[in-house]
């Protein structure tokens, strides 16, 4: 299901507006993640496509359908939190049948329905136990097949790995992709963890602030965010964020006219190297600090011109401590106004020294 919001604010209080002109589609089928830190409207943006909460301003359509005023139960989503919210007392089977003998389903088929749920969520060993005895993991699989059996218009997930450990985590997102793809369901997927978006989802949408930052496909976010916010939150190590100063002329030959606005440079881990690349890049001075390997991880400090950054995909051939030459693609180098904005280079071919 299709679900757009067309210029949709919200205030709890009618005085002080936390989600602002909200103006998105979110296409049908596919697995979205979103995003953002704490307090950046996540759950508000959940609730208002549940239908728990309702818009101060504007409209949400599901397809052609304005629901704006329309409840929860309408709606038709199925829903999973964190806490599950299951029937510890009730088994498997009998937890994930609850909806659909609410909604007075015949019993053969909410039978079938339900087995053939607990197959696709991999419960089947744990069918005839209480769910009190299953791990997190478990009843996190459980609770994904009870929002399922509703035949849900959307599947909405809030924070739904947080209580589990790292390990069951990475499986359960693994398992929420695909579940999602055997079902097809539309799935909104609430997470403040960058790596758990980029991991799971088709496209990623930015929340900070009540404002929508960047809503695009994650390999997009992460290869051209909009803005320093989008580029520093998406990305393990974090950006590197360093004055203009530190490439010096370079960022003429670069960002042409737009230069003069740029106050900030980021640039990622990954995109330093100790050999010239074939495409446009800079050649500038370093000097490497510190060289560790954690597995197969390396942590490269170094400095650009007396600013401290992190590199970690450099030759390991070329790696030595002390002054060096340093190389960055073009397209990698991300300029940034005074608000943060984006700064975007111009078409180069040169090779530019810095
Ligand atoms: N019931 C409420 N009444 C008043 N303000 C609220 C209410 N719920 C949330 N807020 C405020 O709305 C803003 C957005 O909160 P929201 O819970 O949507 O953010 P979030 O991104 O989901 O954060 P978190 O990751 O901490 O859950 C915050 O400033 C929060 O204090």
């Amino acid at each position: 299901m299709e679900v757009s919001f067309k210029h949709v604010t919200l205030s709890y209080d009618q005085k002080n507006e936390i989600l602002h002109d909200m103006d998105f589609v979110i296409p049908s089928g596919k697995l979205i993640a979103l995003l953002g830190p704490s307090g950046g409207g996540k759950s508000t943006t959940l609730n208002l496509i549940s239908g728990l909460l309702q818009p101060s301003q504007g409209e949400i359509f599901f397809g052609s359908e304005n629901v704006t005023k329309q409840d929860a139960l309408k709606r038709g989503v199925g829903m999973v939190f964190q806490n599950y919210a299951l029937y510890p007392h009730l088994t498997v089977l009998d937890n994930i049948i609850f909806p659909m003998k609410m909604a007075k389903i015949p019993k053969k088929i909410r039978q079938e329905k339900a087995l053939a749920l607990a197959k696709l969520v991999r419960v089947m060993p744990q069918i005839n136990q209480k769910l009190a005895a299953l791990s997190g993991g478990q009843q996190q699989r459980v609770a994904i097949a009870r929002a399922l059996a509703k035949e849900p218009t959307l599947l909405l997930l809030d924070e739904p790995l947080s209580n589990l450990d790292a390990r069951l985590r990475v499986e359960m997102r693994e398992e929420i992709r695909r579940i999602q793809i055997a079902t097809g369901v539309t799935t909104i997927f609430v997470t403040h963890d960058q790596n758990e978006a980029l991991h799971v989802a088709d496209q990623i949408m930015v929340l900070n602030e009540g404002i929508v930052q960047q809503f695009g496909a994650t390999q997009t976010l992460y290869t051209n965010p909009i803005n320093q916010f989008v580029a520093e939150f998406i990305g393990e190590p974090r950006l590197n964020v360093i004055p203009v100063q530190a490439l010096r002329t370079a960022v003429g030959g670069i960002f042409g006219t737009g230069a003069a606005q740029i106050e900030r440079l980021g640039i990622r881990a990954e995109a330093f190297s100790l050999k010239p690349m074939a495409q446009p890049h800079i050649q500038i001075p370093i000097e490497i600090n510190q060289i560790q390997y954690f597995g197969q991880e390396q942590r490269i400090d170094l400095q650009l011109n007396g600013y401290q950054v992190i590199a970690n995909q450099m030759e390991s051939e070329h790696q030595k401590l002390g002054k060096t030459m340093g190389y960055v693609p073009i397209d990698q180098i991300y300029g940034f106004d005074a608000k943060g904005r984006r700064i975007y280079a111009e078409q180069s071919r040169e090779v530019q020294h810095a």
